[in-house]
């Protein structure tokens, strides 16, 4: 295992160095014909700025960004940031090989992640002025905390909290503008790790955990249920929670986000309230800590990880994954085969491991090779519809 440093007193890893993906891995997912990718970047991209663009009353400024940013993700090649971008050194350096580009040429995982860094600069996000730090998806968000039911289960019933964590993931907003739809049944699970998470957890202590958030919303009021849970019971004696630093793929949790959740279960009746006292009671505490580390919103799998986060979570007793882009960004966006053991693919992390997501991308790992059939045989959409899940984990 090698860990490089960050270039040019950056704090975030250079992607030419950092842990070492396994030997004769796959290519990098893309989007050639019958890629997801193709899929995302021809149809959920316009849509989302087409949607942006008319959910705000942007001045004649953003909606020319807005166009301009259509346009070249559409004919055009992939240009930095802009001068004066506060991050600009940052992705000329990551960019390098990228920018003059055609978006399509450039690695799905990549593209996606700059897309979304795209988005906020069109909209002036992190312009002093009048839209400086107005989250464009928030409007998307809100509706969804506001349409969400919020279950406590009781006391003492550990092995529901999982499944809600998982399929809460389902909820991410990303999904509205996709062409078919949002998820509608569950698939099932493809592989179900569940006992060993909470036997890594029950073996002793103390156990300090971490949670890579996902999505706002739903899926973040059941992650808040499971951690309080851990804290509750003392299976865990901290936590640290992962969000995002800014807005990405249109619901990712930021520290906004979580705020609003909070204060979703204290305006919930009984027991989800007393949830939100014991909350924020621990991140005033510290047994809550909150995390929005830069690398968080990075176009890099998690082999290019910064050393003060490989440090972090190399002290944890377990980390938690969310959801689907935290899977690609653990497994490295490849086009593995379904049966590489997820236990190899992971090997490089610096601590055990869990993954909770919904299968919505190609990628996927850890599979045995019966459920890889009948899957295949059910000539479903079973790797990016989003009614599939999977608990894996790498102890
Ligand atoms: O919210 P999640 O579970 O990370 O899912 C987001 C997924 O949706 C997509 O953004 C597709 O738009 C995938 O690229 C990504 O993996």
């Amino acid at each position: 295992m090698t860990r490089g440093v960050g270039p040019g007193g950056d704090p975030l890893e250079s992607p030419s160095r950092g842990f070492a993906p396994p030997s004769g891995e796959p290519e990098p997912l893309g989007n050639g014909p019958g890629d997801y990718g193709r899929r995302v970047l021809r149809e959920r991209t316009p849509t989302l700025i087409t949607e942006v663009r008319d959910r705000h009353p942007y001045g004649p400024e953003q909606r020319r960004a807005l166009d301009a940013l259509l346009e070249e993700i559409a004919s055009g090649t992939m240009r930095p940031l802009g001068e004066g971008a506060p991050d600009r050194a940052r992705w000329d350096h990551w960019g390098a090989a990228y920018f003059g580009r055609p978006w399509a040429d450039v690695p799905f995982l990549w593209w996606e992640s700059y897309f979304y860094r795209r988005l906020l600069e069109a909209v002036g996000f992190f312009t002093p002025g009048p839209w400086f730090w107005v989250d464009p998806f928030e409007y998307w968000k809100s509706a969804e905390l506001r349409d969400a039911t919020v279950a406590v289960p009781a006391a003492g019933e550990r092995q529901a909290l999982l499944p809600a964590s998982l399929w809460g993931n389902q909820a991410d907003l990303g999904f509205l503008f996709g062409a078919a739809g949002g998820p509608d049944a569950s698939g099932g699970l493809v592989a179900d790790d569940g006992a060993l998470v909470w036997s890594a957890l029950d073996a002793g202590g103390p156990n300090h955990v971490g949670v890579v958030a996902d999505n706002a919303g739903r899926e973040l009021l059941a992650d808040l249920l499971l951690i309080d849970h851990l804290l509750r019971t003392g299976l865990a004696a901290t936590v640290t929670l992962h969000l995002k630093p800014h807005p990405y793929y249109v619901s990712d949790a930021t520290t906004a986000d979580l705020v609003a959740c909070l204060r979703r279960l204290a305006a919930a009746d009984g027991e989800a309230a007393a949830v939100e006292r014991r909350l924020s009671e621990a991140i005033g505490t510290g047994r809550l800590r909150l995390r929005a580390h830069a690398f968080s919103c990075a176009p890099w799998s998690y082999h290019h990880m910064p050393a003060d986060l490989a440090e972090e979570f190399g002290d944890l007793t377990l980390t938690i994954m969310k959801g689907d882009l935290n899977y690609r960004r653990l497994v490295g966006d490849r086009a593995w085969p379904p049966t590489t053991p997820f236990a190899e693919v992971t090997a490089y992390f610096p601590g055990p491991v869990a993954a909770l997501r919904t299968l919505k991308s190609d990628v996927v790992t850890g599979l045995d090779a019966a459920t890889l059939s009948s899957l295949e045989a059910s000539g479903g959409d079973w790797r990016t519809g989003g009614a599939h899940g999977l608990i894996q984990v790498r102890r």
